[in-house]
């Protein structure tokens, strides 16, 4: 399996998700540039965490223009998958390929703690190395990570399936006390409808290593490597 993580300036967990995949894939990802137009063909394509061009204008707003998104949007249209994750999960709404929004937290405040996770469906590619029902724990480090969609748009993510992961307590209930930004349905991270594109607040590559404080997000890398090689 061949993977590529995007790098805009800004970037800051490129090198943390690059590490994990290499564990699982056992070769490094290719490195691309928000410059570049084109890169070799790849089973996976990854927009990392961060800060990209610094977070002005709107988080992610920026990114979304990018010259490499032109071709990354061309490829997921081809069915290529692509996990956007926390600064990537915005870069994916702004740009189009998820629907609904992040804004500003409830609280205002930039979060950083560890959550606990519902696994909505271990049904796709991202999520087939957990249950349906599983409680994770993976880690947020967010400013604006407050998922928004209509009442109608929510009911189509829940009727199609879309919804992957939800902040629940440390008995898996999914209560507004566990919701640590004010995410509409306590939404964590949501599908495309075809399941090949992946966005999600919390960070599983900060949760990859037992020196990371938990290996949770090991699976999702290692069941990806599984079902694209
Ligand atoms: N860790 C991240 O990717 C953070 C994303 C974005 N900079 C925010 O604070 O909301």
């Amino acid at each position: 399996m061949k993977a590529a993580v995007v790098v805009f300036p800004g970037s800051n967990c490129d090198r943390d998700v690059a590490v994990a995949l290499e564990r699982a894939m056992g070769r490094p990802p290719v490195m691309v540039w928000h410059k570049d137009s084109d890169f070799e063909d790849v089973d996976l394509v990854v927009l990392p965490g961060g800060f990209s061009y610094g977070d002005y204008l709107r988080v992610g707003a920026i990114s979304a223009h990018a010259n490499v998104m032109r071709e990354v949007k061309r490829r997921a249209g081809k069915g290529v998958p692509v996990l956007g994750i926390c600064n990537g999960f915005q870069v994916l709404t702004e740009s189009g390929l998820l629907p609904g929004a992040l804004m500003r937290n409830k609280s205002l405040r930039f979060v950083c703690k560890d959550v606990g996770l519902k696994v909505e469906t271990g049904q796709s590619l991202f999520t087939s190395r957990y249950e349906t029902g599983q409680r994770v724990t993976f880690m947020a480090a967010h400013h604006d990570g407050s998922y928004f969609i209509d009442d109608a748009g929510r009911r189509q993510l829940e009727d199609r399936e879309q919804i992957a992961f939800r902040y629940c307590d440390e008995r898996g209930q999914v209560t507004p006390e566990a919701n640590p930004n004010g995410s509409v349905a306590n939404i964590a991270g949501i599908f495309n409808s075809e399941k090949t594109v992946l966005g999600m607040m919390p960070h599983p590559e900060r949760m990859a290593d037992p020196v990371l404080g938990g290996e949770d997000g090991r699976a999702m890398f290692e069941g990806l490597v599984e079902a694209l090689s």
